[in-house]
């Protein structure tokens, strides 16, 4: 028998929740904006190959076959402020599904803001856009890569940055981006329920409890500034909280390099 027929049934497919599936496309990012505008619910866009896929900080993302690219896009019931915090409705929702496809929770962790590690590598991006017009977002997409096949090669890694791993070669867990998706859509339906309707503190909680660095040292990348720290927490706006010699920072967006 071999891996992927031992994968669990998934859970139903959210209700209201379209699901597309591109053979090709530029980024999922793009077509999530290209839709968005005649979106009537929230969509779920897959592509088998992306030409212009990007990552955080206008990196490109390099996504050897087999690997898992996808987009939700939708109008989220939330402040536009606070839309961000959809990303670690992913991240968890992300960490949920390979912990139960690999049944060794123990092996996976959550990196500020939203990346997976597998055994301390990325194993995972997350990437939000957004669109608002007022208090409430026009759109927010979240675009979610993940190595199930391949890692990227090492010389696409940027320097200082942890190295990638891929979920088959280090689990021998084969799944194809379909499955994946067909677990996490529901995954993720729910923890963006639970922030809808309980606020970020059992989101906040969750992600600390599945943190990695929490009590370490880390270097805060920011485009002006590095800052050098200790990890203490998640505050509850979703920001970081570094202990740094000159006291405590409130990291909004940054790269981490432990
Ligand atoms: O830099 C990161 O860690 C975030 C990477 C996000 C990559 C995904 S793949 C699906 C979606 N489409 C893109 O062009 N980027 C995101």
């Amino acid at each position: 028998m071999t891996e992927a027929a031992r994968l669990p049934v998934p859970p139903p497919w959210p209700h209201g929740v379209d699901k597309v599936v591109l053979p090709e496309v530029d980024s999922t990012m793009s077509e999530a904006a290209r839709r968005a505008a005649v979106l009537d619910g929230p969509a779920w866009i897959l592509a088998h190959r992306q030409t212009a896929a990007r990552g955080r900080r206008g990196r490109e993302w390099v996504e050897p076959a087999g690997n898992f690219a996808a987009t939700w896009v939708g109008r989220p019931r939330i402040a536009a402020t606070r839309a961000a915090l959809l990303g670690f409705a992913a991240a968890l929702a992300l960490w949920e599904v390979c912990a139960l496809l690999t049944r060794a929770p123990e092996r996976l962790a959550l990196k500020w803001p939203n990346d997976l590690l597998l055994d301390g590598a990325k194993l995972s991006g997350i990437l939000l856009e957004a669109q608002s017009a007022g208090e409430q977002p026009e759109f927010l997409a979240v675009g979610i890569g993940v190595n199930l096949a391949a890692a990227p090669p090492v010389q696409a890694l940027e320097e200082g940055a942890l190295p990638a791993i891929a979920l088959e070669p280090a689990t021998g867990v084969r799944v194809t981006p379909e499955a994946l998706l067909d677990h996490l859509a529901p995954a993720f339906a729910g923890w963006s329920a639970r922030l809808e309707a309980e606020g970020f503190l059992p989101l906040r909680e969750a992600w600390l409890a599945r943190a990695a660095g929490v009590g370490q040292p880390a270097v805060a990348r920011m485009p002006r500034e590095e800052l050098r720290g200790t990890i203490e927490t998640l505050d509850e706006e979703g920001r970081l909280i570094l202990a740094t010699p000159k006291g405590r920072r409130a990291i909004a967006a940054a790269d981490i390099l432990f």
